[in-house]
């Protein structure tokens, strides 16, 4: 649905992304690997519609996001879930925490932005939080305050709120950096979850294994250039690009 085509971006003076093109498909999950400070970051928020790009588009269904009007570009926004490296969550309850994407994106009308506000009386939870918080086995949870989360946790809420959301293409910046195994696991098994929901997955990870056990396709990013990309199999056993190579074997150290 969200593709990048050819595009390039800059912070003041310094480039950060030339030419990159990636597009998310439904029900794949897409791994963005590559050294730190490389753009990969840069290029999720591009996706997300949060900067226009410098040269190059960005579409969503094949139409230029940046010709439509705000309206239709705030529709499309709404299709798109992003988790971000750090997690902040609101210090109130975890429910409150999942539902929050929820009531900003549809409405503080409906049912989920009244129950936020405290005039629904207690939750059922709308139905997309209840299921996004069991995917991120998290459902016990619900009335603890966000507070008392480990950080663990506190990352699979946020997880739970961009899924929430049933969002199309969910894009996730680090989601597991400095999480411990066991939430680490939880974290791509929601991952998995989503993408078998049919979700376009565009993940960035610096965790190379990780990306071997979750990604169907995979990009290597360097210098703000998608280097290679393909099928996670054929990235990592024979990728075509010799600078890939030696990253994916360790050798090209930043
Ligand atoms: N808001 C900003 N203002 C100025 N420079 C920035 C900004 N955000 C990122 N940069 C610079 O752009 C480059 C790419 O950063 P980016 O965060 O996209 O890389 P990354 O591959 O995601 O890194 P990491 O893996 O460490 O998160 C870096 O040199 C960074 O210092």
């Amino acid at each position: 649905m969200i593709a990048a085509h050819g595009v390039g971006f800059g912070y003041g003076d310094e480039r950060v992304l030339a030419d990159v093109s990636l597009a998310a498909e439904p029900g794949e999950t897409f791994a963005l690997i590559g050294p730190s400070g490389t753009g990969k970051t840069t290029l999720l928020r591009l996706l997300a519609l949060f900067d226009p790009p410098e040269g190059g588009t960005v579409t969503a269904d094949d139409r230029d996001v940046w010709t439509l009007s705000r309206a239709e570009r705030t529709r499309v926004r709404r299709r798109v879930g992003m988790v971000f490296q750090s997690r902040s969550l609101f210090s109130t309850s975890v429910a409150h925490n999942a539902a929050y994407g929820l009531a900003v994106r549809r409405s503080w009308t409906d049912r989920a932005g009244r129950w936020l506000r405290g005039l629904a009386g207690e939750p059922p939870l709308p139905e997309s939080v209840a299921e996004a918080l069991d995917t991120v086995g998290l459902r016990g949870k619900v009335r603890d305050p966000a507070s008392s989360l480990s950080a663990g946790e506190a990352q699979r809420v946020a997880f739970a709120r961009a899924l929430a959301t049933e969002p199309e293409v969910l894009l996730l910046d680090e989601p597991t950096s400095n999480l411990d195994p066991r939430n680490t696991a939880l974290i791509e098994e929601a991952v998995d979850a989503a993408r078998d929901r049919d979700i376009a997955v565009v993940i960035a990870t610096h965790d190379m294994q990780q990306a071997e056990r979750i990604a169907d396709r995979v990009g290597v990013m360097l210098d703000g250039t998608l280097i290679e990309q393909g099928p996670a199999a054929e990235v990592f056993d024979a990728p075509d690009d010799d600078r890939a190579r030696a990253f994916i074997d360790g050798e090209l150290v930043y």
